[in-house]
């Protein structure tokens, strides 16, 4: 089965492939560099999961692909405080898209204040932690979390949330 991700970012395609492997499901997995439709960094819920599901739509629209994942990171205000917010979408021709959202932990202020005054998360945790391409490695959720829960382990979670719906949804269709 070939299943298209809408993104070139390491992690992100390594949960892919890490979720489909842990499953027993063979796949080849082709990553597309395609655009979500939203702003580089998502502010909300809505958002962040309208560029999941564009960056599906837009990988099926591109090949002759049966199955096309969108991963997408945004940022969600709350009474407590910014939280990263990470949603996937796992989209077939011809069905309606199938959604699910990753963990989230509330970032501190000094992360926080940056990012409302319009910095992306990418950059912000780079010069913070002093380190390069945070976003394609442990992610912010790494880095607060001292390293126990990954971006690419929390991106396969979501997968695993993907892969299980979709195989529901099959089981109840044949
Ligand atoms: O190449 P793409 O697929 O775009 O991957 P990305 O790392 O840019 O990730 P997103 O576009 O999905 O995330 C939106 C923004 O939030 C940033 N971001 C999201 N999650 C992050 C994380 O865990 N650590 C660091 N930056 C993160 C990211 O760099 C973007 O600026
Ligand atoms: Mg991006």
């Amino acid at each position: 089965m070939l299943v298209a991700i809408g993104s070139k970012n390491p992690a992100k395609i390594h949960a892919v492939e890490l979720a489909f492997k842990e499953m027993n499901i063979e796949v080849e997995v082709q990553p597309m560099d395609v655009p979500s439709g939203v702003s580089e960094q998502p502010f909300s819920d809505e958002e962040t999961i309208k560029g999941a599901v564009h960056r599906a739509e837009n990988c099926l629209n591109k090949k002759e692909i049966d199955i096309a994942i969108g991963l997408e990171g945004g940022v969600v205000e709350s009474e407590f405080g910014l939280s990263v917010c990470n949603w996937g979408a796992l989209v077939e021709k011809g069905k309606s898209p199938i959604i699910a959202g990753g963990a989230r932990i509330i970032l501190p202020n000094e992360i926080t204040s940056r990012l409302r005054s319009g910095e992306e998360l990418g950059p912000v945790m780079d010069d913070y932690a002093n380190k390069k391409n945070i976003r394609k490695k442990e992610g912010a959720i790494g880095v607060f979390t001292n390293g126990l829960v990954t971006r690419e382990e929390m991106f396969i979670h979501v997968m695993k949330l993907l892969i299980g719906q979709y195989q529901y949804r099959a089981l109840m269709e044949s």
